[in-house]
């Protein structure tokens, strides 16, 4: 496969404490990669690495096919969950500042500058001083320095963070497009549903080790716990027909509607059996669902981590 990153055996610590442990990754081109783990878990701090802020004490990382290099800088974005921008300086000067740091001519930089600011509908704030920003517009700011120079590789640390629920909208519909346009992105973030939203990979690490990661569809698959949603019509009593049920089955919820005559339930099935069950039951009720349930990235999240806290 293709990887826009590829980290080999990477460790790191901090005088005694480990960091990062033996982390090998990779990061395929053209993809949102989702990079998970519980606070302290060892992200930033692979992150950091990658920007080339610090550095590995052992282990290799490939950019594009070649050891990661001071010249791969300016083809990597990185916005950081702690932001700073300088308050006294004007919008429009400070952006143009920053977008000649990442090498962009002033004229390439103004030009990419204003058909951002037209996008995201703040053309008027050029002239603002910084200070005169909420949170959020100057994070639209930060959003816009990390992409102007269109880097082949983008990681964002919780973009959505100090958004409304409108401009976190627009912003990761933009995430979309610059994938869409053949970026490679990574996003860290504790937020399960934008990983649910926007991530095709995951990585999870935990206590700096790397304890889960692969394509976001094959982990659920592999979480799947033969737990189904089942919606019946029944005929007769369902206090009696609930009773039969839990003498078989592991019923883990269940709801009834006595207009409908519609019985609700979630059921662990034994694997392997589910064809058998459907038979059994379609003899009694006329089945209007039966599906099995996908785990979310919270549940993964959760159990396994809650797992190896356990070990
Ligand atoms: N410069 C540093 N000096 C000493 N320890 C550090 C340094 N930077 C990070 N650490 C430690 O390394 C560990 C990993 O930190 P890191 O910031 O990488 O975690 P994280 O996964 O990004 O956490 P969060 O989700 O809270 O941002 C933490 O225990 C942290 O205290």
């Amino acid at each position: 496969m293709d990887n826009i990153l590829v980290a080999k055996n990477v460790c790191k610590s901090y005088g005694d404490y480990t960091a990062l442990s033996n982390i090998s990754l990779e990061i395929p081109k053209n993809c949102i990669y989702g990079l998970l783990g519980p606070n302290g878990a060892g992200k930033t701090t692979f992150i950091r690495i990658i920007n080339q802020i610090t550095y590995q004490d052992s282990g290799e990382i490939l950019f594009n096919g070649s050891p990661l290099a001071p010249e791969h800088i300016s083809l990597i974005g990185y916005l950081p969950e702690e932001r700073g921008l300088y308050k006294s300086m004007k919008v429009g000067e400070q952006a143009l500042y920053l977008a000649q740091l990442k090498g962009l001519s002033k004229t390439d930089a103004k030009q990419r500058l204003k058909y951002w600011f037209d996008r995201l509908d703040i053309g008027d704030w050029w002239n603002k001083k910084i200070q005169e920003l909420s949170k959020g517009m100057a994070q639209k700011i930060q959003f816009i320095v990390t992409v102007l120079h269109e880097p082949k590789l983008l990681i964002f640390d919780e973009p959505f963070s100090g958004f409304d629920p409108i401009n976190a909208n627009i912003i990761k519909d933009e995430i979309l497009q610059l994938k869409e346009k053949g970026t490679s992105i990574i996003f860290s973030t504790h937020r399960m549903e934008s990983v649910e939203e926007l991530c095709e990979y995951i990585a999870l690490i935990h206590k700096s080790e790397k304890i889960l990661d692969g394509k976001l569809s094959d982990i659920k698959k592999a979480y799947k716990n033969n737990i189904f949603n089942v919606g019946l019509e029944i005929q007769g009593a369902e206090d009696t027909f609930i009773k039969t049920l839990e003498n078989q089955f592991q019923i883990l919820s269940s709801s009834f509607d006595a207009e409908e005559k519609q019985l609700d339930f979630t059921v662990q099935l034994p694997s392997n059996h589910t064809a058998d069950v459907l038979a059994q039951l379609s003899q009694t009720a006329n089945i209007n669902r039966f599906e099995e349930t996908i785990p979310s990235a919270n549940d993964i999240f959760i159990q396994t981590v809650s797992k190896e806290n356990d070990r």
